[in-house]
């Protein structure tokens, strides 16, 4: 009988399925725990039923699948307990995975997509069938796609045991099709080579749209209806921006609703793939000294600052025409706030959590224009270096009001909440590349030992500092008595580095996304209604800044941005959190 493990399986026997290993029922990698009760009552039985009908496949079959009479439909199929088990036989041996990257010629599936793949591949968390197929316009053979790949990846597995060979096993799985994004011809070719390589396996396809948004309708008119799975299921991950404003954003879901459910459309956004974004909920509801200190009680203030040390660079056509807010705040910076002040959600299932955001966004007030700063960057010379402007950049009209900073204070009208600033700060060619999550907390009322302060008072509140990157860390910032006779206070740092204290190598976000979707999980992702409340607090006040023409403040390349995001924090009785490292 099998025994439950109480720990995920070893990374070797690593499965993102519920199996047996060695006698002992494995569960996914998802669950860093032994499993609940209510999970194991959901998933045992599926377990057993699926290795009583696996011992009864292996037993009767000697060729050729009889599951692929079978037509399994995305996730509709989670309704059906039949075809539920059946889902459950995707396992390994019995489907095909294909993972098609749309744009594979671009910056985005070079330096991000592949390296994931690559990654997940050496950590054996892909199924034991599957294949990478790149797609794009740009002429290439499949040596040459597996050239480019070699070539570009870098990622954290780089210098770990056995990469050369590993990357060889990969390559051979990697293939590519050239076509034109609005082609049903060429995806129907696209259709004919994927079902060569499936065989008569049952057949799971993802697609990745590594494309501009200009495109994504175009691709999913043409690989749903000709290059579709008529088997297992299709899903398809949408990269941003998902439209420039409520209008465009709802037109485009409008769009793919023609060709997609709701269910097999996963929008990305990478930030919440990160490691410290993925451990706030579990520092906040799992340790009792934060959660009851999590609400205006408590907190004066939160902080979300992203900032970058190096321009537009190569990216200016696509950056001009949607500028920071809609770049950064209007999705990777709302999303860790949405996290951050959610209520606590029934369950960690994706649509109780997204249920939890949801809400939050929509108890939020609309962005006004008084509480926004928009800057832009300007060429500047330093230590016999000239760096260039925004505008320097050939594909930025030389007049653009572009926003590539923006200061914003956001409000959230609940009872939790109520009061207490959310400031946001994005920036590109700033001095440094960081991003966190600061948190002040209120003064100690009546501190008895405010005399005692070496620095102003107003200073000397904790603060909870998140960086999320790089070099994660968690650090809080407490008053400290400084050893000695006298009795002098000052701020010291408890202070929790992820190097120092996890040794292994923390996986790139878009390796946990990549495998959320392959695994059909959705929690990581954009829901429809969360897209809509996160445009609705954006676009009035977006609106209003282009029609007003605001001027944005000029900043010199690698300083630390426009005087006005002092202002507006001030308004609002805060003082920016030092970037950690640099009190
Ligand atoms: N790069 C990044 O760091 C990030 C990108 N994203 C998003 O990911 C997606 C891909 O980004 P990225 O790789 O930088 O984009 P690219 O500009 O590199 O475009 C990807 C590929 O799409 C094709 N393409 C480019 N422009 C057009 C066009 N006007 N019409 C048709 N095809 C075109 C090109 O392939 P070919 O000519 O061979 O067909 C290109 O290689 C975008 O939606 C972007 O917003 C999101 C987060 C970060
Ligand atoms: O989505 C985007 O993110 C990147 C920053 O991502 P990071 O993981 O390197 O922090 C940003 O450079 C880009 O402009 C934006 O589109």
């Amino acid at each position: 009988m099998a025994k439950l493990l109480s720990s995920p399986c070893s990374p070797s026997s690593s499965t993102s399925f519920y199996s047996f290993h060695n006698g002992n029922l494995c569960y996914p990698r998802k669950l860093n725990s032994s499993p609940s009760k209510s999970h194991l009552f959901k998933w045992a039985p599926k377990i057993f039923a699926r290795i009583q009908l696996r011992s009864h496949f292996e037993l009767n079959s000697s060729n050729g699948h009889p599951l692929n009479a079978v037509s399994l439909q995305d996730e509709g199929s989670a309704t059906n307990p039949q075809a539920e088990e059946l889902r459950l036989l995707e396992i390994e041996e019995d489907s095909t995975l294909s993972i098609t990257v749309v744009g594979a010629s671009g910056d985005l599936a070079k330096k991000k997509i592949f390296p994931a793949l690559f990654a997940l591949y050496y950590e054996d968390c892909l199924p034991k069938n599957f294949v990478v197929f790149g797609y794009s316009r740009t002429k290439m053979n499949d040596e040459e796609l597996r050239n480019m790949i070699s070539r570009t990846l870098t990622c954290r597995i780089d210098k770990r045991e056995n990469c050369d060979n590993k990357m060889a096993q990969f390559l051979k799985r990697c293939f590519y099709h050239s076509g034109q994004y609005n082609s049903e011809e060429h995806f129907q070719e696209l259709n004919c080579k994927l079902k060569e390589k499936e065989g008569s396996r049952l057949s799971n396809r993802l697609f990745y749209l590594s494309i501009p948004p200009n495109i994504f309708v175009d691709v999913v008119r043409c690989a749903s209806t000709k290059a579709s799975s008529t088997t297992g299921w299709t899903r398809v991950i949408v990269e941003k921006p998902f439209g420039r404003n409520s209008e465009s954003s709802s037109e485009l879901t409008r769009c793919l609703k023609q060709y997609l459910t709701e269910d097999q459309i996963f929008r990305i956004d990478h930030y919440l793939g990160k490691e410290l974004v993925e451990n706030l909920s579990v520092l906040r509801f799992s340790n009792l000294v934060f959660e009851p200190l999590w609400s205006r009680n408590y907190i004066r203030n939160v902080q979300l600052i992203f900032s970058e040390d190096f321009g537009t660079e190569g990216r200016g056509g696509y950056f001009d025409n949607y500028g920071i807010i809609r770049d950064i705040m209007q999705n990777h910076l709302l999303q860790i706030l949405a996290l951050f002040a959610m209520e606590t959600p029934v369950s960690l299932d994706a649509e109780d959590v997204r249920n939890e955001k949801v809400k939050v966004l929509r108890s939020m007030r609309p962005l006004q224009l008084e509480d926004v700063v928009v800057g832009q960057y300007k060429g500047h010379s330093k230590g016999g270096k000239s760096y260039p402007g925004y505008t320097d950049d050939p594909t930025v009209p030389s007049n653009s009001a572009t926003p590539t900073f923006a200061a914003a204070a956001l409000f959230i009208n609940n009872a939790r909440w109520d009061g207490v600033p959310f400031l946001m700060k994005a920036g590109k060619a700033l001095h440094t590349k960081r991003a966190e999550i600061i948190v002040q907390f209120r003064h100690v009322p009546g501190n008895l030992f405010k005399r005692n302060f070496a620095t102003d008072l107003d200073k000397a509140t904790n603060e909870l500092v998140l960086r999320v990157q790089p070099d994660e860390a968690i650090y809080l910032k407490i008053n400290n008595k400084v050893p000695g006779l006298g009795m002098r206070l000052d701020r010291s740092d408890l202070n929790l580095l992820y190097k120092a204290r996890y040794p292994r190598e923390i996986p790139d976000a878009y390796e946990r996304l990549l495998l959320d979707a392959i695994e059909g999980e959705r929690r990581l992702f954009i829901r429809r209604d969360e897209l809509d409340a996160a445009w609705s607090l954006f676009t009035p006040m977006l609106k209003e800044l282009e029609e007003r023409k605001i001027a944005p403040e000029l900043y010199p390349y690698g300083s630390r941005g426009p005087v006005g995001a002092h202002y507006l924090a001030a308004k609002h009785n805060v003082r920016w959190g030092d970037l950690t490292g640099e009190e």
